[in-house]
C-alpha cells in the first residue's frame, strides 16, 4: 500500500522531480509490460485454443472463401465491412466476386433505374474490411475471419485468416467445401478465363464468361464429338500415361479460315468439361522465353492452354536461334522481318523458337493440360512446333458449307414446338449429299424457345415463333442461296444478326446480300 502510494505520489504532492519522473517511467514500462504480458497470453490462448487456417489470394480457396462470405447474413449486424460491387480478388486486380456477376434482378420486368438503356443492374457484395477482425457464426462454432495484405510493400496479395475453437479441423473442412460448393453451383453456368501478364510473369483473372452451349457451334458432323471425346478421354487417362512414361499433355491444333469458329469451340469445350481457361499471346509485350516458361509452369493441371494466333508470334517476330529447326515458309514472314525486329526490339519481345518447345514440353512444362493452340496460316508454323506431341490432333476450319449454313440458320431462330426431332430423323440437311451429313442432327435442331431459359424466352419475345417445318424450310432456302465454302461462319452470322427479327425477310433477301 505504501509503495503505491508512494509511486502515485508525485500525482498528487510536491517531491523531488528527478524521483517524480523515475517513478513515472516505472510506472509507464509496467503498464506497457502488463500490456504485452496480455497480448502474448492472448496470442498463446488463441494458438492453443483456435485452429487457424490461412487462404492465400493466389490460390483458388481464397476465392471461394470470399465468395461464401459475400453472402452470409451475418454482414446485416457487423459494425464494419466492405461493400463493393467488385472485390479484390487474384493478383491484386480488382474483379467482381463470382457471385456479383449476374444482376440480382436481370429476369424482372421492371427495369429499375440502373438498368434502364439495357444495362445491368449491379449486385453488390459485402466482404470483410481489410485488417479487422470479424466474427462469424457457423455450425456451433465462432469463427475469427481477418483479411490482411501479405506483402504490404507490393500491396498486391490479401490474404485470409480464419481461427475458430475446436478439438480438430473438421469444421474448418467442412467450412472450405461448403464454400468451394457453393462458388461451383454460382460457377457452374460459367467459364473463367486467365490472362498471362508479361510483366510479372503470371496469370491475372480476366472475368468468368457464361458457357456457350456445344449445340451453337455448327461445325461439320462428328468433328465437335471427336474433340470432345478425345479431351474426356485424355482426362481420365493420367494413369494410362502414368503406366507408360508419357508426358501426360495433349496438344490440338485448329487451323483455317479466319471467323471459322476456333475460339469459339475452345470456349465450348472449357464449358462442356468445367475447365478454365489460360489465354496466352505469344505476340504480347515483354514475352521472353523464361516469362513463358514460367507461365506455362503455372497453370493448374487441369485447364485449357491456350495459345492464340500462333502464327502471330512469327510474324511479330519470335526471334529464331540457330538451334531451332525448320523455318517458316511464308513470304511474309521474310518480308516483315526487318519492321517486325524494330517492333520486337521495342517492346522487348525476345521470344525464341526453342524457348516456345521448351515451354510446351520441357521439364517445367506443367502436365495433365489440354494445349489448344489457334492459327489462320498454318503454312507458316514451324514443323517443330507442330509435330505429334505437341500437336496431337489437327483440325482444319473452312468456310461455312451449306450444311452449316443451314444448322447456324436453326440456331438463330428458335423453332415454336420444344420437341426436338427424334434421334436419327431426317433434319432436313444432306444439301452436301454425304451419308454421315444427312444422318446427322443439326446442331440448332436442339435450340428452340422452349429450351431457352425463362429469362431469355421472355427477352426472345419479339422474335416471331415459326413452326419446326416453317424453320426447317426457311433454313434449307437460305443454304441453298448460300455459296459452298466462300463465306466464314462468322459472316453469316453478322448478316443473320442484322436479321435476327425477320426470318422470312431474311431467306427473301440473301441472295441480294
Ligand atoms: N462454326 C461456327 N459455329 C457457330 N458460330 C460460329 C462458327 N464460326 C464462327 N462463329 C461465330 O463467328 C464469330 C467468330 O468466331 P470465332 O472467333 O470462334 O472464329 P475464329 O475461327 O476463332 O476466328 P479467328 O481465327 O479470326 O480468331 C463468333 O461470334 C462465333 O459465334
Amino acid at each position: 500500500m505504501q509503495a503505491i502510494k508512494s509511486l502515485l505520489s508525485p500525482l498528487s504532492g510536491n517531491s523531488n522531480p528527478i524521483q517524480d519522473t523515475l517513478k513515472l517511467v516505472v510506472i509507464g514500462g509496467t503498464v506497457e509490460t502488463a500490456r504485452r504480458a496480455s497480448v502474448s497470453a492472448w496470442n498463446g490462448f488463441i494458438d492453443s485454443f483456435f485452429l487457424t487456417a490461412h487462404f492465400s489470394q493466389e490460390d483458388y480457396p481464397y476465392d471461394w472463401l470470399m465468395h461464401w462470405l459475400s453472402k452470409q447474413p451475418a454482414w446485416g449486424r457487423s459494425r464494419e465491412f466492405d461493400i463493393t460491387t467488385r472485390s479484390v480478388s487474384r493478383h491484386g486486380l480488382t474483379q467482381k466476386t463470382t457471385g456479383d456477376l449476374e444482376d440480382e434482378n436481370e429476369d424482372e420486368e421492371d427495369a429499375g433505374e440502373f438498368s434502364q438503356g439495357g444495362g445491368r443492374k449491379r449486385k453488390v457484395a459485402i466482404v470483410p474490411s481489410m485488417d479487422t477482425t470479424h466474427t462469424i457464426y457457423y455450425r456451433g462454432h465462432w469463427l475469427r475471419i481477418t483479411r490482411t495484405k501479405r506483402f504490404q510493400d507490393y500491396g498486391s496479395c490479401a490474404e485470409l485468416k480464419i481461427s475458430v475453437v475446436a478439438r480438430n479441423n473438421d469444421i474448418l473442412k467442412r467450412l472450405v467445401l461448403e464454400a468451394k460448393r457453393e462458388y461451383e453451383k454460382d460457377a457452374e453456368h460459367r467459364v473463367h478465363i486467365f490472362m498471362a501478364d508479361t510483366t510479372y510473369g503470371c496469370w491475372r483473372w480476366n472475368g468468368a464468361r457464361q458457357k456457350r452451349p456445344m449445340s451453337s457451334i455448327v461445325l461439320e458432323p462428328g468433328v465437335k464429338d471427336m474433340i470432345l471425346a478425345d479431351c474426356k478421354d485424355f482426362l481420365s487417362s493420367e494413369d494410362w500415361y502414368a503406366e507408360r512414361g508419357i508426358p501426360f499433355r495433349r496438344g490440338y491444333l485448329l487451323h483455317g479460315v479466319p471467323g471459322s469458329g476456333k475460339t469459339s469451340l475452345i470456349h465450348s469445350l472449357a464449358g462442356e468439361l468445367g475447365l478454365d481457361i489460360y489465354v496466352v499471346s505469344l505476340s504480347s509485350k515483354g514475352m521472353s522465353d523464361n516469362t513463358l516458361t514460367t507461365l506455362m509452369g503455372n497453370v493448374p493441371s487441369r485447364c485449357i492452354l491456350l495459345l492464340e494466333d500462333l502464327d502471330a508470334a512469327f510474324t511479330r517476330g519470335i526471334s529464331r536461334d540457330e538451334s531451332s529447326t525448320g523455318v517458316p515458309t511464308s513470304s511474309t514472314s521474310t518480308s516483315t522481318t526487318s519492321s517486325a525486329k524494330n517492333k520486337e526490339d521495342s517492346d522487348g519481345s525476345t521470344l525464341s523458337l526453342s524457348g516456345l518447345l521448351n515451354s510446351l514440353d520441357g521439364v517445367a512444362a506443367a502436365e495433365g493440360r489440354l494445349l489448344f493452340a489457334t492459327t489462320n496460316h498454318i503454312e507458316r508454323l514451324d514443323p517443330a512446333l507442330s509435330r505429334p506431341g505437341r500437336m496431337d490432333v489437327w483440325v482444319n476450319f473452312k468456310h461455312a458449307t451449306k450444311w452449316q449454313a443451314e444448322g447456324i440458320f436453326k440456331c438463330f431462330f428458335p423453332a415454336k414446338s420444344s420437341a426436338a426431332p427424334a434421334p436419327g430423323a431426317p433434319s432436313g440437311a444432306g444439301a452436301s449429299g454425304s451419308a454421315p451429313q444427312a444422318a446427322a442432327k443439326h446442331p440448332g435442331d436442339a435450340t428452340s424457345a422452349a429450351n431457352l431459359p425463362e429469362s431469355k424466352r421472355k427477352r426472345a419475345t419479339h422474335i416471331p415463333l415459326l413452326s419446326e417445318e416453317e424453320i426447317s424450310e426457311l433454313a434449307k432456302r437460305f443454304a441453298d442461296a448460300i455459296p459452298e465454302n466462300e463465306l466464314s461462319v462468322a459472316s453469316l452470322q453478322g448478316y443473320l444478326l442484322r436479321n435476327k427479327t425477320r426470318p422470312r425477310e431474311c431467306v427473301d433477301e440473301v441472295a441480294a446480300w
